[in-house]
């Protein structure tokens, strides 16, 4: 048994008014040179929807959904809230926290797969966050093939089909088009160089895909595609971009609707809203393909199940072979304890390779 006060939910936090768009903004890319026609495109995002992101409603939802589970489980752990970008800061929550003599706090965090923003980034704000403090932080592994998180996609895609079946569009004209953040492809390969070109981040989405197509759409074809690309456009990213993808599909002649599947994002948050709902759907609509969105998880109960199963597995040091995953990449290895003052192992942007890892 691992010991713990408390757990903290992390993520990356939203605007919620027009006035905290720019402030928000220039959080998310302290120091990281975004050009500012970028930046104004993206709050104008922002602004199209009042300047307030869903993304805190939706942790705050999860949170409760969160707190209603462990309650029903008789598991007495309180769950703090913390952002990145936004309040409630992961410095402020970690001081309340201590305030409240809860000191060792078991991470959650709202992000699947193996990458700079969804590891190495929330393991700097932890230290910045604990510096100073008796507070010690541990985070749950990447999630991406816990069944808890795949199912709520397994169900959005078989519906999917399903409903474009009931306007007579058969399977093997609908292409499931599986879609992630677009990260910098040196990026890619540092998220873990043993996994392939793409790292483990390219190998992680690719083995996930695979498992929820085979389980809701094995007579659709598939493939892998980026949103939301930004930075230098000399800098090379992962690509192609859903939208040059859907018209690559439309030329092709073989498919005649798409389903769109987030399934690199936890929540329907901005980059889904305006990026996938508005972009790619209207991309699909002029290219005259019939076009569905399948939900990401948010608070389907089988993903917050699933979260509470992974705070269990790591309280009560579950060995691996008794570890959920879905694919033969999982499960993925847990992180290195935050300590105040204490060095920790450099698992910034990947983690140990497991000796299943198969290189795609
Ligand atoms: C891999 C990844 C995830 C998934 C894992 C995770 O969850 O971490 C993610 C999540 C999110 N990204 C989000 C928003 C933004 N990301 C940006 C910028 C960037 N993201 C990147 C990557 C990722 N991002 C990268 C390589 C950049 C550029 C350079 C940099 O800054 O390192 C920018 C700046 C402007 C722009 O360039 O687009 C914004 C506003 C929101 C909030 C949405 C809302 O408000 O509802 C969420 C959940
Ligand atoms: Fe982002």
């Amino acid at each position: 048994m691992t010991h713990y006060d408390a757990i903290l939910l992390s993520s990356f936090g939203g605007p919620e008014g027009q006035d905290d768009v720019i402030p928000f903004l220039r959080n998310v890319t302290a120091g990281r040179g975004i050009p500012d026609e970028r930046l104004e495109e993206v709050a104008h995002h922002y602004r199209h929807f009042g300047g307030v992101s869903p993304i805190n409603e939706q942790n705050r939802q999860l949170k409760a959904a969160l707190e209603a589970e462990l309650a029903a489980r008789g598991i007495d752990l309180p769950v703090y809230w913390g952002n990145r970008n936004w309040a409630p800061y992961f410095g402020d929550v970690v001081r309340e926290a201590e305030a409240n003599g809860h000191t060792e706090l078991l991470g959650l965090v709202t992000s699947a797969y193996t990458s700079y923003s969804g590891v190495g980034q929330y393991r700097e704000d932890f230290e910045k966050a604990t510096d100073g403090t008796g507070v010690s932080i541990d985070r749950i592994r990447e999630y991406f093939d816990h069944p808890g998180f795949v199912q709520p996609f397994v169900e959005g895609v078989t519906d999917a089909i399903a409903s474009l079946g009931a306007e007579g569009v058969a399977p093997e004209r609908i292409h499931v088009m599986y879609v992630t953040h677009s990260i910098p492809t040196a990026a890619a390969v540092a998220s873990g160089p043993d996994f392939g070109g793409g790292g483990a981040y390219v190998a992680q989405h690719l083995a996930v895909a695979s498992v929820i197509n085979e389980a809701a759409a094995p007579a659709s074809p598939w493939s892998l595609s980026y949103q939301s690309r930004s930075g230098d456009p000399r800098t090379p990213w992962l690509e192609p971009d859903i939208n040059d993808a859907i018209a690559e599909l439309a030329a092709g002649g073989l498919t005649d609707a798409i389903v769109i599947v987030p399934f690199g994002f936890v929540s329907d948050h901005m980059e889904v809203m305006w990026d996938l709902d508005n972009e790619a759907v209207e991309t699909a609509g002029e290219h005259g393909l019939k076009v569905r969105r399948a939900p990401t998880p948010g608070v389907h109960p089988a993903y917050v199940a699933g979260l509470v199963d992974l705070v269990l597995e790591r309280v009560n040091d579950v060995p691996d072979a008794e570890r959920p995953h879905l694919t033969d990449l999982g499960p993925w290895p847990d992180h290195a304890r935050i300590r105040s003052g204490e060095e920790v192992a450099d698992v910034s942007a990947s983690a140990p390779s497991s000796p299943g890892a198969a290189a795609r």
